[in-house]
């Protein structure tokens, strides 16, 4: 393969930093490769010093694949692996560490899980506000901020600090280190043991970092330490790429990296091999409204190609049948390979509607993150419970989980039989006629709620029990979006309308929530089918067709992004959906949600006018 002028300049850079702004479908995996090999046939450098970083243990083995093959299938001792790998490798030289010290993801959750119960935290949803709590210590230890200067979003500031105390002081009493503890250890490490540090810069003299976008604040500072006094470091990235800010990554290293190194070289990646023309000017056309970006044009050495395709539907489910007939269609008149073709959405959370629709209608798909089931909600569970209930079963469980869900006053210990009798109940309460007349309520409803069909229900559960009220104020009493909870109603609502009764529901429902764990237990890789992912997941990869559906303001860019920072996140999440297309990009849009106006998002209108 014949390289470009710009991909020479990079792959032959001699000695001292350089920068590599590369945009995407650049080859910016042909450069690290190449200049690899460069560095081993042309100046010299023994296999062994030289390290390559990357950002996932699947992007390093597909580079050292590369790179095998590139050197005819001899195995040369170049190091390729994550930060993380390469970290604890360093650490296990130090301290003796093995891999049962890594804290795995179950232990770090069940610790988590403990500390919180112990000091009785205020939650909506336990899993959720773990999930958040750890990716919060994480950017804490990411950051090397100084715990006091650190808001949680989740919680106040002093449950936070007992919660990260616990966790750290539990891990040093079990001996683990979590993921972020390899970064700080390693950190410490090279600050307190020069002859150790002086011993690792000797081993790795030239460093290569792929994805540099992402990095973080500790993981820079770890590898400035690494490549002095010679500072042979090469940094690939694309500051249009980074949609891991939620995680830590930190751009703005890659766009300050010539200042921390003056005089660095810098070349930019700017031919896209991988899309036709169309799509590489739709995607520049919407990138170019970032404002903090380095500005790079990109030209496509590729034929124009056909227009992406822009289309509007009344519903979410009239754009998912369509999708499903071309799909078909490409599959079965064009020959088109399943695994060819992508649909990539905002969030898990929107899959759901297509992966039944994919379910009825047999078209094989493979999901890359598992996407969380809406039956499984606690607010889910809240309907479900109501029509238990309805339906004749008493369980003690399901009226303890509704029974102040709206809130009736009635405490836990006037239920304390199994199953529960509201005759019973009423007999204890016989003085208390405030009391009374709710139980009295609640049987009237629960008598209506037996005759009534899924939607007819919810609405009633809503609107007349008074759940939606419930809701609103359960949110404003914890500081979070009312908005995100009715949301839930909405969509099973939405859903409820394709069934007539509550049996043909729930066997429905049993029957999708089997094919969902089946097929999340799936590798994503190697099984065959159309590719559902998200934008975040989608980084890295290619297809020759390429949807991206519900293209809705509101979900892109979504109404959680406030700040114009968070907008372009967006943008850039948006762009990188839409370079993973090689041949064909389809973006659909609907003019209805949860039958609500809504409108198109403004990222289509600003790639549409260029
Ligand atoms: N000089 C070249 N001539 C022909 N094809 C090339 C050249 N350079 C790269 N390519 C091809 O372009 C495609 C994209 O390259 P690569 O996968 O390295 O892109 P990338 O920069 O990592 O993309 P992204 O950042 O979007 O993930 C590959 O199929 C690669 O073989």
């Amino acid at each position: 393969m014949q390289v470009d002028s710009a991909q020479k300049k990079a792959i032959e850079h001699d000695r001292g930093p350089m920068l590599v702004l590369a945009g995407p479908g650049s080859g910016k995996t042909l450069v690290i490769t190449r200049r690899t090999q460069w560095l081993i046939e042309k100046a010299g450098v023994a296999p062994g010093n030289i390290l390559v970083v990357t950002f996932t243990r699947a992007a390093a083995g597909e580079m050292r694949s590369r790179f095998d093959r590139l050197m005819d299938g001899r195995h040369l001792p170049v190091s390729f692996g994550t930060f993380h790998a390469v970290f604890f490798t360093i650490l296990k030289y130090a301290y003796n560490y093995r891999v049962d010290n890594i804290l795995s993801e179950d232990e770090k959750y069940g610790i988590l899980r403990d500390i919180v119960h112990q000091i009785d935290v205020e939650m909506d949803d336990e899993k959720d506000f773990l999930m958040n709590i750890a990716g919060e210590i994480s950017r804490v230890k990411g950051d090397m901020m100084p715990l006091e200067h650190f808001y949680s979003a989740n919680c106040s500031k002093d449950v936070f600090e007992d919660i990260y105390a616990g966790y750290e002081q539990k891990l040093r009493r079990m001996r683990r280190l979590d993921y972020d503890d390899m970064l700080v250890q390693t950190w410490q490490l090279f600050k307190e043991r020069p002859d150790i540090l002086l011993a690792w810069q000797k081993k790795y003299t030239y460093i290569l970092i792929d994805e540099f976008q992402d990095i973080n604040r500790i993981q820079y500072e770890i590898i400035r330490m690494l490549a002095r006094p010679e500072n042979n470091l090469f940094v690939v990235g694309d500051d249009d790429q980074s949609i891991y800010r939620f995680r830590g990554a930190r751009p703005e290293i890659l766009l300050g990296f010539t200042k921390d190194y003056p005089g660095a070289e810098m070349t930019v990646l700017n031919r896209n091999y991988r899309s036709t023309g169309s799509i590489v000017a739709r995607a520049e056309g919407l990138i170019r409204h970032n404002e903090h970006r380095y500005a790079k044009h990109m030209t496509a050495s590729r034929e124009k190609g056909r227009e992406v395709f822009v289309k509007a539907f009344k519903k979410p489910t009239d754009q998912y049948l369509k999708m499903i007939r071309e799909i078909v269609d490409m599959h079965e008149q064009q020959g088109i390979a399943w695994e060819q073709i992508a649909v990539i959405f905002r969030t898990n959370i929107q899959m759901s509607g297509l992966v039944e629709q994919f379910m009825v209608y047999n078209v094989p798909f493979v999901m890359k993150d598992s996407v969380p089931n809406i039956y499984e909600h606690w607010i889910a569970k809240d309907i479900f419970a109501y029509m238990n209930i309805a339906f004749g079963n008493n369980s003690r469980a399901d009226y303890l989980r509704i029974i102040n869900r709206p809130n009736r006053y009635i405490s836990r210990s006037y239920l304390d039989e199994d199953p529960v009798n509201l005759s019973n109940v009423k007999d204890y309460l016989e003085n208390r006629e405030w009391m009374m007349e709710r139980i009295e309520q609640l049987e009237y409803d629960l008598y209506m709620l037996a005759s009534m069909g899924p939607y007819p229900a919810i609405q009633y559960i809503r609107h007349s029990i008074g759940y939606d009220e419930y809701l609103k104020e359960y949110a404003m009493g914890r500081g979070i979006k009312g908005d995100d909870l009715l949301e839930v109603l909405d969509e099973l609502m939405d859903k409820s309308h394709a069934y007539k009764t509550w049996e043909e529901w729930f066997k429905a429902i049993e029957q999708y929530s089997e094919t969902l764990k089946i097929r999340s237990r799936q590798r994503f890789e190697a099984a065959e089918g159309v590719r559902l992912l998200t934008m975040h997941g989608a980084k890295g990869l290619e297809y020759d067709v390429v949807y991206i559906p519900d293209a809705n303001d509101g979900l892109m860019p979504h109404k959680k992004a406030a700040t114009e920072s968070d907008k372009e996140e967006e943008r850039r999440m948006f762009y990188v959906a839409m370079t993973r297309a090689k041949n064909d990009l389809r973006v659909y849009f609907t003019r209805e949600r949860y039958g609500k106006a809504s409108e198109m998002s403004p990222f289509v209108g600003e790639f549409l006018a260029f």
